[in-house]
């Protein structure tokens, strides 16, 4: 395998009993990519429901935004050559906005508020800090404006008939406003995508509940639930696995009949007590595992019948940023979104290591701009269990696999915001 990477690192490989093969992260979301393809339903929602939703179908714009030449200041509309006579106007006519005014009579100015459609013959714009009233209805211009100025012409945002959005965009703010601009109150968008939740490990317990000897709260069913919310699905309530074979196909049986997602966490690791992957064997196939990612090596992907499982590792860290960074793409192809990169920010390393690691790293930075420049410094210790550290990071600092970092040197960064996009 070509494009394959051993894990040399992992105590076990360096006993020489086995060495991991471990897929370079291009690779996994490249393989994730092609078994991707979109499960979500359409439904007719009022756009007031939109926010955050997916358009599933392209919209052409039913109208012309604005549907007419307007002012874009309040002040007053003249024809310019009239300036050539005289630089005093009658003031013939006033024009809010939400009129259709009469044409402008020869030699006079309009008074307009913005947003007011332009009487026929006015062509300028002069905004009513740059004019004296002379007497009543009459005004003086004391500048010299150029002709179109302040005028917000028909069309210009949209045109009736063109392409306003494309399916598969993401409806958030400005989307919600542009629908709205072309009286569009019902838009077809995708069903959220229903996504069940399993966590493994018989020392997980539920917050609320009391914690026996050697136990620990779920934070993953917590972790995973924000990031899957954030991206629009539909999470169901998590259920709690215990550690047996029977118990985890019991659970993901049950899961894949419910949802067209399953998300799990912990249990795919190489240790007695990891039945997760077994599992997904069992029911259905293992198609990756292993990925050269850090934290997040143990990451799995396959199918329990038809559903797919995104098998995540149970340290925390691992586990959230392996949904984010690995299959953060892939959910939002199987909800239907049109999958735009993230975009790529270089900022300047603020620390050395001359350790190299065969895995690709995200190191958890805090960002500070130092003579104009954004230079990364670690939130603390990057241990893959913490999740205080993720909290008060602004992002991720990629370190690409076999390479120390140089103080000073470019590293490509991802804001904690970009993986929502
Ligand atoms: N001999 C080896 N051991 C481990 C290897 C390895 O290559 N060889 N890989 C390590 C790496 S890297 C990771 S990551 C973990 C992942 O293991 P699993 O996915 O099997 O996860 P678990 O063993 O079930 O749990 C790991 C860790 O996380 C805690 N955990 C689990 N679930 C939750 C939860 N819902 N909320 C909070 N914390 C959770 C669990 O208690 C463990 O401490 O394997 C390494 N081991
Ligand atoms: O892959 Mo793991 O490095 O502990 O998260």
């Amino acid at each position: 395998m070509s494009d394959c990477i051993c894990d040399t690192e992992s105590p076990a490989a360096r006993d020489g009993k086995r060495m991991n093969i471990l897929m370079p992260i291009s690779a996994v979301q490249a393989a994730l990519a092609r078994e991707a393809e979109c499960l979500a339903g359409i439904e007719k929602l009022p756009l007031a429901l939109c926010r955050g939703r997916i358009l599933a179908s392209s919209v052409t714009a039913p109208l012309s935004v604005p549907p007419r030449d307007n002012s874009a200041m309040d002040g007053y509309g003249l024809r310019l050559t009239d300036l050539d006579d005289s630089a005093e106007f009658p003031v013939s006519q006033r024009v809010p906005a939400g009129v259709l005014p009469p044409a402008l009579q020869p030699g006079s100015a309009a008074r307009i508020f913005t947003g007011a459609p332009l009487p026929a013959g006015v062509d300028t714009i002069v905004p009513q800090e740059q004019v004296e009233s002379v007497g009543p209805d009459r005004i003086r211009i004391n500048i010299s404006p150029t002709r179109g100025q302040n005028i917000r012409r028909a069309g210009e945002d949209v045109e009736a008939g063109n392409l306003l959005l494309n399916e598969g965009t993401r409806l958030e703010a400005p989307e919600m406003g542009l629908l709205a601009s072309q009286g569009l109150a019902d838009i077809n968008v995708r069903t959220r995508l229903k996504v069940g939740i399993l966590t493994s490990g018989d020392e997980i317990v539920s917050p609320g509940q009391e914690l026996g000897p050697g136990q620990i709260y779920n934070a993953n069913a917590f972790s995973l639930r924000g990031a899957l919310e954030r991206l629009g699905c539909d999470v169901g309530p998590a259920v709690q696995i215990p550690d047996s074979r029977g118990a985890t196909c019991l659970a993901l049986e049950q899961a894949a009949r419910d949802h067209d997602l399953i998300v799990t966490s912990g249990g795919v690791s190489v240790g007695d007590e990891d039945h997760v992957r077994q599992a997904i064997r069992e029911l259905g196939s293992l198609t990756l595992w292993g990925v050269a990612m850090k934290p997040g090596k143990p990451f799995a992907f396959g199918y329990v019948g038809a559903t797919p499982v995104l098998g995540l590792p149970g340290n925390p860290m691992a586990a959230l940023l392996t949904l984010e960074v690995l299959a953060g793409d892939y959910i939002r192809r199987l909800m239907g979104v049109t999958v735009r990169p993230a975009i790529p920010i270089r900022v300047h390393a603020g620390f050395s290591r001359t350790r190299a690691i065969p895995r690709q790293e995200y190191l958890r930075v805090n960002l500070k701009n130092w003579r104009g420049q954004w230079h990364a410094t670690l939130s603390g210790s990057q241990g893959s269990g913490l999740l205080s550290v993720a909290c008060r990071a602004d992002g991720y600092l990629i370190i690409p696999p076999y390479q120390a970092i140089i103080e000073g040197a470019q590293y490509e960064f991802v804001h904690r915001d970009q993986l929502y996009r």
